[in-house]
């Protein structure tokens, strides 16, 4: 552990007193989700990002569970300093619906026959998933979400957010996905499942209360998409055509080379953690998702709303950068805020686990970004309604101003006079700077985006805007020369 992590961690659990309604039609009652968080929620709830895992991720993100010898599974973009700043927002990670890290799931005990569920838990989508999380984010009490972001199934738990709940969220990002999945990708999930399916031990899902699970067909099933999780040229690199622990090979089926041996204990290693039933429910759930409309993206996507990054890996072939493109294409022809990165790895689909340096300089470039607060000006002079106007014209020549917030006894924004509404008033015979001032007035918040504000001041052709906090106070203005200064 080191001064980069969130240190020792627990994970909470959240009891959803509701009903989830699935999108199969049925129901599932007394669900619970297992999460972690790191770092503190501010008093606007304003710097929640939630992650999505990926097929058999958890809750665990970051951190160590204590006595545990290796941290969350994505420790390298998660801590004080690093991209996704613990010290900075407050992240939020919770084990997908369908699961076995803390969240209902067929191996969780059915509250109708007080046993577990097995193959009677019922199929899930990733809205479903997400559903879920969307109850916890409720609990905190967040409306709107700084950014979702997420990789493989957590990437399509992404794009769901943005199409399910497209004013949740301001930014997303979606690494390694696919907006529906396609052909080959659940002929994989396929042939894992009948891997499940053909083992004795499987028993119909019913092996909770036996000593023995399905371990050689969910080994066998990991190993399949373990080897689609990796690039040719990464095997390669890692093993070559080398031979495990003998200098020649044996003419019989005992493993010979290390690719072997490496995918034996991929298989092993995976049944220690994962559990048969989930693995069906969960690839199953992959295999549905289809976020198109009228069988176009385009249409699926036409309420997204948050800013995006889609990211890709060069050499995944499981979720080529083509799916990607799909994406952002679009996301573009709905004219969504939309940007693109690819990374280079030879790592393949599995690089989004693995490369830290190009994944910390992505995330913290588009997380990023000029606040309001950083550019506006405090010091400024505020006038009160009952001010005449020579009053106000006074105020504007001694400090060279051209727009003044008209405010109550107690600070707060009512309106406000501009240098060509003290042209007006000579016109109009005006006295009064309520009878001129402008009442129906366009403010923003401190920590509101730049390109945000920017947009509304295009869009109502205004120079400048009052910042006022939760009260209305006034706070400061910006303007539109800051705005053009920050941008040269
Ligand atoms: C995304 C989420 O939400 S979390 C889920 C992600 N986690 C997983 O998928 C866990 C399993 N997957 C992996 O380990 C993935 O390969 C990664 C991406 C997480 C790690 O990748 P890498 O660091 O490149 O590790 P690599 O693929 O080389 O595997 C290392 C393991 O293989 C073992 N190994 C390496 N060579 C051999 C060999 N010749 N024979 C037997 N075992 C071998 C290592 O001892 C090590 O074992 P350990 O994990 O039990 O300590
Ligand atoms: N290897 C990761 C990514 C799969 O998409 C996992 O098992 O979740």
């Amino acid at each position: 552990m080191n001064k980069e992590s969130v240190g020792i961690v627990e994970t909470e659990y959240h009891d959803i007193s509701n009903p989830i309604i699935l999108d199969s039609g049925e129901t599932l009652d007394e669900v619970t989700v297992a999460y972690e968080t790191y770092g503190e929620l501010n008093k606007e709830k304003s710097n929640a990002i939630l992650i999505c895992h990926a097929l058999t991720g958890d809750a665990h993100a970051a951190g160590w569970h204590e006595g545990d010898k290796k941290p969350g599974w994505w420790e390298m973009v998660i801590g004080p300093g690093k991209a996704l700043d613990s010290e900075k927002y407050f992240i939020i990670c919770s084990n997908v619906l369908g699961g076995c890290k803390g969240t209902t799931g067929p191996s969780s005990i059915s509250p109708k026959t007080g046993k577990e569920y097995g193959v009677d838990f019922p199929v899930i989508t990733i809205n479903d998933m997400v559903k879920v999380q969307k109850e916890l984010i409720d609990s905190f009490g967040i409306s709107q979400l700084a950014a979702v972001i997420g990789g493989s199934m957590g990437g399509m738990q992404v794009l769901e957010w943005m199409v399910s709940y497209p004013r949740m969220m301001k930014k997303a990002i979606a690494i390694a996905t696919a907006g529906r999945s396609s052909p080959q990708q659940i002929a994989f999930n396929t042939v894992g499942r009948q891997a499940i399916f053909s083992d004795s031990k499987w028993n119909n899902g019913n092996y909770y209360d036996t000593c023995e699970i399905p371990s050689n067909g969910l080994s066998l099933a990991r190993m399949i998409a373990h080897i689609t999780y990796l690039s040719d040229e990464s095997m390669d690199i890692k093993f070559g055509r080398g031979l495990q622990d003998k200098d020649e090979i044996s003419y019989d089926f005992s493993v010979d080379f290390q690719v072997e041996s490496y995918l034996k204990h991929q298989g092993e290693t995976f049944v220690k953690r994962f559990d048969a039933n989930s693995y069906l429910f969960i690839t199953k759930a992959v295999d549905l998702f289809d976020l198109s409309a009228n069988d176009s993206l385009i249409d699926g996507f036409k309420n997204v709303e948050a800013k995006i990054k889609i990211i890709s890996v060069d050499t995944d072939w499981l979720y080529p950068t083509e799916q990607s493109m799909e994406l952002v294409t679009a996301l573009n022809a709905n004219d969504v805020d939309v940007s693109f990165s690819e990374i280079k790895s030879n790592y393949g689909h599995d690089a989004f686990l693995l490369e830290r340096g190009q994944l910390n300089y992505i995330f913290s470039n588009f997380l990023s970004e000029n606040v309001v607060d950083d550019l506006m000006i405090e010091d400024i002079a505020t006038i009160r309604e009952n001010a005449d106007i020579v009053e106000a014209a006074k105020l504007m020549l001694d400090k060279h101003l051209t727009h003044i917030p008209v405010v109550t006894d107690d600070c707060k924004l009512i309106g406000i006079v501009t240098s060509w509404d003290l042209s007006k008033s000579i016109a109009t015979n005006s006295n009064h700077l309520k009878d001129i001032m402008t009442k129906k007035v366009k403010y923003c918040h401190a920590n509101d985006s730049i390109e945000e504000i920017a947009r509304k001041m295009r869009k109502f052709d205004i120079s400048c805007l009052p910042v006022v906090d939760e009260e209305m106070k006034v706070l400061g203005l910006i303007t539109t020369d800051q705005i053009s200064n920050l941008l040269s």
